[in-house]
């Protein structure tokens, strides 16, 4: 069937934009014309020269080397990727970022998690495995998901990139590496605290600060589920906890280091929730608010719900738990 034909109403294409956006309510299949949607409302295919049938084989492609794992699978891929879209609209980054930019963010957020396994930068240090001895336990992960994606563009059938220039194609490798290396959470306060440093005098025509920017766009879409209504956002953290819990199950058996935060022993969604929330999300979002205070009613204060929900949450757990003790 030629997905060409297939069209998307202005409806859809209105609620695509904002941050209450439903994933659990669409398939996989029309999540892709969603993702194609994408760039073309945001005229990256006429302004870029993209041939929208190469487009739609290179969205398929992407979409057969993410793996059936619990979170990190094509759903996340989408979230991320639609949460970057939706940022895109409430800062106006069209008018900040020139067009090569912003093509480089939604095309990173698509490919940013491609073929993760399911189990982390610390499992595969730990259990010794191919992707941290090819990427000397730096970032292999990361690393990985990053030369997929250009492994996939390197064929003609899929190289939406085919008629950029040598320094269109130099810029969008560049910004592409560095938004996909920006992942690693290893990273995140560096990332976090270099943007701390150049908000005061940020400045648009400053390709480094957007550099940096960029890096701090793909991060706060990557670990935005909590911005989402409870009914869309839930449900993604039983499927972290669920990724998590193979992980700890499986460093278990082999006798490898367990992290506390993925540990099914130790672990409650609200007690893990109310400290990423304070200490990871908040300050990330709140420092990226100072720059854009659009954030403030659209991203921000949903965490905030989130976090007062994940409080009562624990705070009627406890008392329960008080209860049976008494
Ligand atoms: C600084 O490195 C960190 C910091 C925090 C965490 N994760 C957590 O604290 C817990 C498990 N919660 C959590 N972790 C989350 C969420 C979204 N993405 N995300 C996540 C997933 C995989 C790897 C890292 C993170 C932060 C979320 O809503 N909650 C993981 C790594």
């Amino acid at each position: 069937m030629k997905f060409t034909k297939v069209h998307v109403s202005d409806e859809v294409r209105l609620e695509l934009r904002k941050q209450s956006f439903d994933n659990w309510q669409w398939d996989d299949p029309e999540m892709l014309i969603l993702l194609r949607q994408m760039y073309i409302d945001l005229n990256l295919i006429s302004k870029l020269n993209i041939d929208i049938n190469v487009l739609h084989e290179w969205l398929y492609e992407v979409y057969r080397n993410y793996n059936v794992v619990p979170f990190h699978n094509f759903k996340h891929c989408f979230m991320v990727a639609q949460m970057m879209y939706g940022l895109t609209w409430l800062i106006d980054l069209p008018s900040k970022l020139d067009t090569l930019e912003i093509f480089t963010l939604l095309t990173s957020a698509i490919c940013h998690d491609l073929d993760h396994p399911g189990y982390n930068n610390a499992y595969q240090i730990n259990a010794k495995t191919e992707l941290a001895l090819r990427y000397n336990d730096i970032s292999p992960l990361e690393n990985h998901h990053c030369a997929v994606a250009f492994d996939i563009l390197k064929k003609d059938k899929w190289n939406i990139t085919k008629d950029f220039t040598r320094d269109q194609f130099k810029r969008f490798r560049d910004g592409m590496i560095r938004c996909i290396l920006a992942t690693d959470m290893a990273k995140h306060n560096e990332i976090l605290n270099s943007f701390k440093t150049i908000i005061p005098h940020f400045d648009f025509n400053d390709k480094e600060h957007k550099s940096v920017l960029m890096m701090i766009l793909i991060k706060v879409a990557d670990i935005s589920n909590e911005a989402r209504p409870i009914a869309v956002a839930e449900p993604w953290l039983e499927c972290l906890l669920q990724e998590f819990f193979n992980q700890s199950d499986l460093e278990k058996l082999e006798g490898l280091p367990v992290a506390p935060f993925m540990d099914r022993e130790k672990v409650s969604k609200s007690s893990s929730q109310i400290g990423f929330i304070k200490f990871v999300l908040l300050p990330l979002f709140e420092t990226v608010g100072k720059l854009f205070p659009q954030l403030e009613g659209a991203i921000i204060e949903p965490v905030r719900d989130a976090l007062a929900y994940y409080t009562e949450m624990q705070r009627a757990l406890e008392e329960e738990k008080a209860k049976k003790d008494s």
